[in-house]
C-alpha cells in the first residue's frame, strides 16, 4: 500500500471539478449542503479528513448518500476505498468533520451497517456453509455447538436470500470463490442491515460471475430498500446497475451518476492529471497518461503529507 495526500479541497458533488455537472443535486435535508438524489439521505460526509498510519488518505470530504441508492466506490488501490468503510463502521475515527449513519453519529457495532470485507483467504474452511454463516450471528463464536431458533432461522433466510441453500451442507474449503461470496453475503444480511458495505466483492470471479454477484446484490437492495456502497477495481461489471460513483483519488472523493462522474473531464480534474475515458464495445477504460488503467495503478501526486 502506498502513502496518503496532502490536504486538498473538497471535490464531492456539491463542489465537484470542472467538468462535472451535478444535475442530480439537490439540497440535503440534515446534511446541511447539496447531495446527489431525491430520497433522503442514508451516508452523509461533513468536512471528513480520514488517515491511515499518519497519513491523510481522503481529505475534507462532504458528500450525501440517498437512502437505498446503490453506489459503486472507485478508487486504485490505496485510493481511501478500505479508509472510508472502516470509518464509516466506527472502526477509524475522523481526523476532523462528521460522519454519520441513518441520521446518526457513526458507531462500532452499529448493526444497521452490514459489512463484508475484502476476501484475501480462505474463510471458514473446515465448516460447513451453514455453520460458517451461522459464526456471524450477534454474540456468536467459531464452532459454537448451539444457536437459538431465531438465529438458526436468520441463518436458513439468510442462505435462501442470496440462493445458497445446496451450500449449507458442503465444506467451505470444498466451494469456489464465487460461492464463498455468497456465504460471506449471506453473513452480511442476518441482522437485516439498511446499509451494507461490500469491500471488492467481486474480487476474482470471472467476469460472469461478477455479473451475477452484481445482479444478486442490486436485487436484494432493491428489494430490502438498502443503501450500498461496493467498492470494485472495475466499472464494467457494475454498469447499468449503479444509481451513483463515488470515486476517489488524490486524497479527493467525486459522487455523481456515470455520465456525471466517468467523463475524462471530469476525472481529469479529481486526478488533476490527464485521464481519458475511453469507451468500446460497451465496455468502459478509465486510462491513464500512458496507457495504464487509472484504477489498476495509484497516482502518487503529492503522497508523503502527513495528517
Ligand atoms: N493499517 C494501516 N496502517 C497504515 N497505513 C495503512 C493501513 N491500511 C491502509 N493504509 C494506507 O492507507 C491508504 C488507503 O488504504 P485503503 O486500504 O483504504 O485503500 P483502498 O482504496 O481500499 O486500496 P485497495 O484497492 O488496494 O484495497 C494506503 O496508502 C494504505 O497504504
Amino acid at each position: 500500500m502506498r502513502s496518503g495526500h496532502p490536504i486538498t479541497p473538497n471535490t464531492a458533488a456539491e463542489s465537484a471539478p470542472d467538468g462535472a455537472p451535478a444535475q442530480s443535486v439537490r439540497l440535503s435535508a440534515s446534511c446541511g449542503f447539496p447531495h446527489v438524489g431525491s430520497a433522503p439521505e442514508s451516508i452523509c460526509l461533513k468536512d471528513v479528513t480520514l488517515a491511515r498510519g499518519g497519513r491523510v488518505v481522503l481529505s475534507q470530504i462532504s458528500l450525501a448518500i440517498p437512502q437505498g441508492s446503490f453506489v459503486g466506490v472507485l478508487g486504485a488501490n490505496g485510493a481511501g476505498k478500505t479508509t472510508l468503510f472502516h470509518a464509516l463502521l466506527g472502526l477509524e475515527p475522523a481526523v476532523q468533520g462528521a460522519l454519520s449513519v441513518n441520521g446518526q453519529p457513526v458507531r462500532r457495532g452499529n448493526r444497521a451497517v452490514g459489512y463484508m470485507p475484502q476476501m484475501r483467504k480462505l474463510v471458514g474452511g473446515q465448516f460447513t456453509g451453514w455453520s460458517m454463516v451461522a459464526s456471524a450471528l450477534h454474540g456468536q463464536r467459531w464452532g459454537l455447538p448451539w444457536y437459538s431458533r431465531a438465529g438458526r432461522a436468520a441463518v436458513d433466510v439468510a442462505l435462501a436470500a442470496v440462493d445458497a441453500q445446496d451450500l449449507a451442507q458442503r465444506p467451505v474449503s470444498a466451494l469456489s470463490g464465487g460461492e464463498r461470496q455468497r456465504l460471506l453475503l449471506a453473513q452480511t444480511l442476518l441482522d437485516d442491515p439498511s446499509v451494507l458495505l461490500l469491500d471488492e466483492p467481486l474480487a476474482s470471479l470471472d467476469p460472469a460471475r461478477m455479473r451475477e454477484t452484481v445482479e444478486r446484490i442490486h436485487t436484494l437492495a432493491r428489494a430490502r430498500k438498502m443503501t450500498v456502497l461496493m467498492s470494485a477495481h472495475d466499472i464494467n461489471p457494475l454498469l447499468g446497475m449503479m444509481d451513483h460513483v463515488l470515486y476517489l483519488a488524490r486524497g479527493r472523493a467525486l459522487l455523481g451518476t456515470v455520465d456525471e462522474v466517468i467523463t475524462t473531464k471530469a476525472l481529469t480534474a479529481l486526478y488533476g492529471a490527464p485521464v481519458d475515458v475511453v469507451r468500446a464495445g460497451g465496455r468502459v477504460f478509465v486510462v491513464a497518461e500512458g496507457g495504464g488503467s487509472a484504477l489498476q495503478e495509484h497516482d502518487c501526486g503529492g503522497c508523503g503529507a502527513h495528517a
